[in-house]
């Protein structure tokens, strides 16, 4: 082949090979962070992401100590990067051209939803992304901030709330503009602050620069340019459910990047001597609210064997123990069928008369409950008088919230091998049963035995296939 031609295939190959670097360094820079959340975790991130999978190996009383269903956290989005003012002269080139990179976008706070969490204890109360890089000469854009991915328990609630600052941050804090005390300000102090955080001059600012007619013509770009974009930035006030494993949701968005002085060159003005800052990073303030989601939760006053129950059918081990409020804070276990089916159940604390008025922390107890789609009953059948004690809980759950007792239920009458008790109470409370016309079934259990637990494990699964293919119908 002759060397000309050789010479030219290498030029395209070359060629080629740049253009696929460079489209691969802008997907990396605009990349949505959304659908590639492994590439763009920060150092920060990868910190709070070891703490959280000590998460499964706390024993129970770690458990207990760091268990935290709901706290208050800030969220903030980076800050965009400076876009650059540069000329970069070419060789033998009698023109300087503006070369100025623009800064890169802020990195955005990323909850995911975790099934590996099932507590919001390490949860950081102040989270801030990363900062996008400044624009360099060459023409050399900043790269984006890193996306900060913060793991939170499935089944979490996010709502966004305002803020009530003291008077001190009234002066400090800038929430969207809305706690901005810029109010008071005469109108040329805030077009002075106004200016001071939008624009980069070069060499540096001075006040003769404002007065440039170029510099007046490009800030009227800026503000028409803002004014196209404000519609399609969300003022909506977040509301999020984190109930689909490993979803992943944007709480607050990074800045986008200043515009280096390329992007103000006209006919008329051949070297702009300007360029703009990176926006701030989106603030947000948040309550985080855990309600543990699991198939089935068992309901039932203190010390009636829940534990035992939930130990004796699935893969969990609290802790047991013959005093009341053992346990008090949701367990979630899962039974393993032969056939890999698999269902969730939630050991939650025990729940004692007026619980629906928050005795004995009820409220905290009761909003595990509220998200199980199927109720266990278990129900101490050694008492005097079992039967009341599942009144009593039926009662206290409605008037929580009324028709949570409408959802499919299953009574464990626990605790059957006190053989002479059982014996007695069984039928009564069967008959009772009948007498309300009530569509539930009670099984006799003994769980620290693991008496007719194939039973139990085999009907709840009825149910709960039940339910789910409910759910699946359009
Ligand atoms: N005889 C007998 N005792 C049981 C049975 N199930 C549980 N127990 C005992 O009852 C006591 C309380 O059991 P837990 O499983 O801790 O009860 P719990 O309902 O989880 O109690 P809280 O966590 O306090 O609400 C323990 O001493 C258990 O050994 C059973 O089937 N038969
Ligand atoms: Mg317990």
């Amino acid at each position: 082949m002759q060397s000309h031609v050789l010479r030219k295939r290498v030029c395209f190959v070359n060629l080629f090979l740049r253009i696929q670097f460079h489209n691969s360094r802008n997907f990396s820079i605009n990349d949505n962070a959304v659908e590639k959340p492994i590439f763009l975790v920060g150092q920060h991130d990868i910190a709070i992401i070891k703490e959280c999978e000590k998460d499964n190996d706390l024993n129970n009383d770690e458990r207990t100590r760091q268990f935290t269903d709901f706290i208050r956290v800030v969220v903030k989005g980076g800050t965009g990067g400076d876009g650059c003012v540069a000329f970069n002269r070419g060789k033998f080139e009698s023109k300087v051209p503006p070369s100025g990179g623009n800064g890169g976008r802020g990195g955005n706070v990323i909850f995911v939803a975790s099934p590996n969490h099932s507590s919001l204890h390490s949860v950081l109360r102040t989270i801030n992304a990363s900062r996008g890089q400044n624009g360099k000469g060459h023409m050399q854009h900043g790269s984006a901030g890193k996306n900060l991915i913060i793991p939170v328990p499935l089944g979490t609630i996010v709502r966004e709330v305002v803020p009530q600052p003291n008077k001190n941050q009234l002066e400090k804090v800038d929430y969207e503009g809305r706690m901005n005390n810029n109010e008071n300000l005469d109108e040329e102090t805030k077009l002075a602050k106004k200016r001071a955080k939008t624009w980069v001059h070069y060499p540096r600012y001075d006040e003769k620069n404002t007065l440039n007619s170029f510099f007046l013509e490009a800030e009227k770009m800026m503000e028409e340019e803002e004014r196209y974009n404000r519609p399609f930035k969300t003022e909506e006030k977040l509301n999020l459910d984190l109930s689909i494993p490993d979803a992943q949701y944007v709480v607050a968005q990074g800045g986008s990047g200043g515009k280096g002085n390329p992007h103000f060159l006209t006919n008329a003005n051949r070297s702009p001597k300007y360029a703009t800052k990176g926006e701030e990073g989106r603030i947000r303030y948040l309550e985080l609210e855990l309600k543990t989601i699991a198939d089935a939760g068992l309901v039932g006053l203190p010390n009636a064997g829940k534990s035992t129950f939930l130990t004796a059918v699935s893969n969990a081990h609290p802790k047991i123990a013959p005093y009341p409020f053992t346990t008090l804070n949701p367990y979630i276990g899962t039974v393993d069928y032969s056939d890999r089916f698999q269902l969730t159940i939630a050991d939650i604390p025990g729940l004692i008369q007026g619980a629906h008025k928050n005795v004995g922390l009820g409220h905290s107890f009761l909003r595990h409950i509220e998200r199980s789609k199927v109720l266990v009953y278990v129900i101490d059948l050694s008492k005097n008088k079992p039967w009341e004690d599942w009144n009593s809980l039926q009662n206290e759950l409605e008037k929580y919230r009324s028709g949570l007792t409408m959802r499919p239920s299953l009574i464990v009458a626990n605790k059957a091998d006190i053989t002479e008790k059982a014996k007695k109470n069984l039928p009564i409370f069967e008959t009772i049963l009948k007498e309300k016309e009530q569509e539930i079934v009670i099984v006799p259990v003994s769980a620290k035995y693991k008496k007719n637990i194939v039973k139990v494990t085999t009907l709840l699964r009825q149910i709960v296939e039940k339910v789910r293919e409910k759910e699946e119908l359009p």
